[in-house]
């Protein structure tokens, strides 16, 4: 505790320091009284608050020179983004040669002298374009091996360009320089879905190839974790606590091969597994090879005939490898019994949240997706086979469960019924909840499709939606996710111009939302045929410039390229020396992408590498599964298919193990 306070009291030294030397607008709000991983400016710590991960301060009036021994004494930082600054002079050396930075945004400011000729040795994006950087780019580069983004446009750089090879860079941009001679042969043969924009004085060439992506060391273990072990609880004599027992009257549902009654249970002693928001959970080992999960309910809202009930339903759900079964119940005026299956891998919560020290084993995305499609496939099918009343009602990490083939277990179906609601004031369950379950009190099956789209963020944040005292940043993901989303990308993407006026943040947002949205579309189609000006191409809908037919749709793309320019202040051309600003849908989304998936993603699927595409798919599967309007949401049928697809499209591009 002590190594922790220091580190992070040591960080906040250093950024006070920054502070203190480097002049700044009113909107760098750090002060020495405030919590720095919660209340700091563009500061961000890891999840367990103990150390500042990234440091990201755009646009906020940084002034002069990086002065040493500041940033740089921030040890375990990975991410450093001062772009839209005026920052001026070298850089420290203390930053270039950090042992941990791993992405360098430092552009738009107005950094001088030659391009440093050491990086931080894990540097897998630099950004140094638009300042004022002279000189040659120094071959010491190419020992920056881990380099996935190298951007240098837009300086005063001379001489000709280094005979390169970057096995994984995808985006290289070197253009508006003074750089002369030829392309250098590796260049010119780079693939891996590179996106290569040069410009030199004496040859104009833009280069861009795309080729299958080379994903051989993107082959990630695949992972069925070891799961670790719910925390060692003390042993009850579970029995002795039961009350009230009138007579042994446990019903069993039919394919069950249990054999006891309820007297084995209460003899045998047991372990307490948790508490829940519907009563304690308790491990009961009856011998050696039958052990169950025992749930108490407590608060149980209905009636002996409506709990019968509802027991008759959840018993009749066809079995599912994706549904834990619940395989007994004992009623009684003083005690409800719920017998499970104990399912020995634990559950998504301790995968994802439990043991965060040095022995864990990551949780790799092929592992994620599959415990994401298991858990959905579970709900889907209670969802069919319940009928349309039946919902499950508290979908969470703790409710899912890993099966022997890695997927994910929905448990606890349907016991949201039974409980008063909300079941009692659970913290743990307040950010699944759909906004109008929180307000009309009712689940239906797109309030589980909500809660379901919390468990797909809580996923790929690697962030508890938890409502706990320390921890309110995380209460609701959605909003989170969308809110860093925002902030990321929206100085990157608008005109700089436009950044000057203020307060119109979410005007430009929503108007780059419509520009993008008219990005699809093939219907209804008439002869038009198209000039092939080159400065009209860039307007043009990929249809059009395929079957060269005009239509309503593709107006409405060219419109939203219309817009896109507006915002963007760049224009959608295709002329010899711009061929970087050809296609501003995509620009606009690789630099939307680019700039926020560090932040949200979680940390440890940073570690894979070439799933930036799928994990980005997931993601707005979540996020389309959290939209607050209820009928938006798909069906759970729906976010089966749509994982589906995002698993096909991991094995189509990845190589086989063997
Ligand atoms: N069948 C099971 N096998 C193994 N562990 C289980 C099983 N069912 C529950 N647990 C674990 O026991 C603990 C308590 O579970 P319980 O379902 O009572 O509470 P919860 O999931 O935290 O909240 P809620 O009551 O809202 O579902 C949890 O950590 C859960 O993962």
């Amino acid at each position: 505790m002590v190594a922790v306070f220091s580190n992070l009291n040591s960080n906040k030294l250093a950024l006070l320091a920054f502070a203190d030397a480097v002049p700044h607008g009113p909107k760098l709000n750090w002060t020495n009284a405030t919590n720095i991983c919660t209340s700091w400016l563009g500061i961000v710590c890891d999840s367990n608050g103990t150390r500042v991960y990234a440091v990201r301060l755009p646009s906020v009036g940084l002034t002069g020179p990086i002065p040493p021994n500041t940033l740089g004494r921030l040890e375990s930082l990975e991410i450093l983004s001062l772009r839209l600054n005026r920052l001026t002079g070298s850089l420290p050396s203390d930053i270039l040669s950090h042992p941990s930075l791993n992405r360098l945004f430092l552009h738009h400011n107005n950094f001088s002298g030659n391009i440093p000729t050491s990086f931080p040795p894990q540097i897998t994006v630099l950004d140094l374009s638009f300042n004022s950087f002279t000189g040659r780019i120094p071959s010491s580069i190419q020992n920056l091996t881990r380099l996935t983004s190298l951007k240098l446009q837009n300086n005063s750089l001379s001489g000709p360009i280094p005979n390169i090879t970057f096995s994984r860079l995808r985006n290289l941009n070197i253009s508006y320089n003074f750089l002369t001679g030829s392309i250098p042969s590796s260049l010119k043969t780079v693939g891996g879905g590179v996106v290569i924009t040069l410009l030199v004085v004496l040859l104009l060439y833009c280069c861009l190839k795309k080729k299958r992506r080379n994903r051989d060391e993107a082959r990630v273990r695949k992972g069925k974790s070891s799961l670790g072990e719910m925390g060692e609880k003390p042993m009850e004599e579970f029995g002795s606590e039961v009350q009230g027992i009138e007579d042994n009257k446990m019903v069993f549902f039919g394919g069950c091969s249990y054999n006891f009654d309820l007297e084995d249970l209460l003899r045998s002693s047991a372990e307490v597994l948790g508490k829940g928001s519907y009563g304690s959970a308790y491990k009961a080992a009856l011998d050696e090879s039958v052990i169950v999960v025992v749930k108490r309910l407590k608060e149980v809202a209905v009636g002996q005939k409506e709990f019968e009930q509802q027991m008759e339903i959840i018993g009749r759900i066809d079995p599912h490898p994706n549904v834990v079964p619940l395989r007994a119940y004992y009623y009684s005026k003083d005690e409800k019994l719920l017998v499970y299956d104990y399912i020995s891998t634990g559950s998504l919560l301790t995968l994802l949240h439990g043991n965060r020290g040095a022995s864990r084993t990551p949780v790799d995305w092929e592992a994620r997706v599959t415990i994401a499609l298991g858990a959905a496939r579970g709900i889907a099918h209670i969802h069919a086979s319940g009928g349309p009343t039946f919902v499950h009602g508290n979908i969470k990490s703790s409710n899912i469960f890993i099966n022997d083939d890695g997927e994910g277990c929905i448990s606890d179906s349907g016991l949201a019924l039974l409980v008063n609601f909300p079941p009692s004031t659970s913290r743990y369950t307040v950010g699944y909840r759909a906004p109008e379950v929180l307000e009309i009190r009712k689940h239906t099956h797109k309030s589980d499709v909500y809660s379901f789209g919390v468990l797909l963020l809580e996923m790929l944040t690697g962030k508890q939606p938890l409502q706990s005292p320390g921890r309110e940043d995380m209460v609701d993901l959605p909003k989170w996710v969308q809110s860093v989303v925002r902030e990321e990308w929206t100085a990157e993407v608008f005109d700089i111009e436009l950044m000057k006026f203020h307060n119109i943040e979410e005007e430009m947002v929503q108007m780059l939302q419509i520009g993008c949205i008219s990005d699809s579309g093939l219907a209804l189609l008439v002869n038009f045929p198209p000039s092939t000006s080159r400065y009209t191409v860039g307007y043009r809908a990929p249809e059009v410039l395929e079957i060269r037919k005009h239509t309503h749709k593709s107006d409405v793309y060219s419109f939203g390229v219309l817009l896109l320019e507006m915002l963007t202040g760049k224009q959608p051309l295709q002329s010899p020396g711009r061929e970087d600003m050809v296609d501003l849908p995509k620009w606009v989304q690789s630099v939307v992408r680019e700039e926020w998936t560090a932040e949200v993603f979680d940390i440890e699927l940073m570690k894979f590498h070439n799933i930036e595409e799928e994990m980005v798919q997931m993601l707005q599967i979540g996020m389309a599964c959290v939209v607050p309007a209820q009928d938006m949401r798909p069906t759970m049928d729906e976010v089966v298919k749509m994982i589906e697809e995002v698993q096909v499209s991991d094995s189509e591009t990845r190589p086989s193990s063997d």
